[in-house]
């Protein structure tokens, strides 16, 4: 519930797609709401499909995330959240290694018209660009805390 801190430009809660435990699609989130509720500023705030499928990421052992999706189970997930749900984005989420692009590619022609964000073993511009290709939004973890230069350039080589 760390995130719960007023003054930042919007927010995200995740609701895991790729998992039974339903603590992880929405009871920790309704835990959350009955504590912080009445303060969450509703109009910078959405859902977000979460799919891990990095079974090594920590969030995929808390959450006992089914990581090994083949494309059509991939697909289903996605209409799930963006058809069924009405969540306004998917992260595809591969923290700690760089993912399978030609899932990513997949993922994004499942995507409607939701935003697809990617995370997950971004650590150059060439990275960045190739999951740029596919991906809406590229998410950079780990290299912003071990190589900032590195960090940096994948700015450019997403918006270009
Ligand atoms: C009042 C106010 C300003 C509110 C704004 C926030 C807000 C909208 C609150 C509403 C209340 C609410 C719904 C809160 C959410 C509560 C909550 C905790 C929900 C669960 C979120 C969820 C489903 C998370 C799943 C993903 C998950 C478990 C991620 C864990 C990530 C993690 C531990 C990463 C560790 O990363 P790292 O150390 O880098 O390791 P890896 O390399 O292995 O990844
Ligand atoms: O640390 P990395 O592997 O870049 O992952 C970033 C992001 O997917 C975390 O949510």
């Amino acid at each position: 519930m760390d995130g719960a801190v007023p003054g930042f430009d919007g927010y995200f809660v995740p609701i895991v797609l790729n998992t039974d435990r339903s603590e992880w699609i929405l009871g920790n989130q309704i835990e959350g709401l009955k504590e912080y509720g009445t303060f969450v500023p509703w109009e910078e705030t959405a859902a977000q499909g979460y799919i891990i499928l990095n079974e090594n990421a920590t969030a995929a052992k808390l959450t006992g995330a089914k990581t090994e999706l083949e494309v059509d189970e991939l697909i289903a997930h996605i209409r799930m959240g963006v058809q069924l749900m009405r969540v306004p984005l998917i992260y595809i989420e591969y923290s700690g290694r760089f993912g399978d692009m030609e899932l990513l590619r997949s993922a994004r022609r499942a995507i409607g018209s939701a935003r697809l964000f990617y995370g997950g073993g971004i650590d150059s511009a060439e990275k960045a660009r190739l999951a740029g290709e596919h991906a809406h939004t590229v998410v950079v973890g780990n290299i912003v805390y071990s190589d900032l230069a590195a960090a940096l350039s994948t700015v450019a080589a997403v918006y270009k």
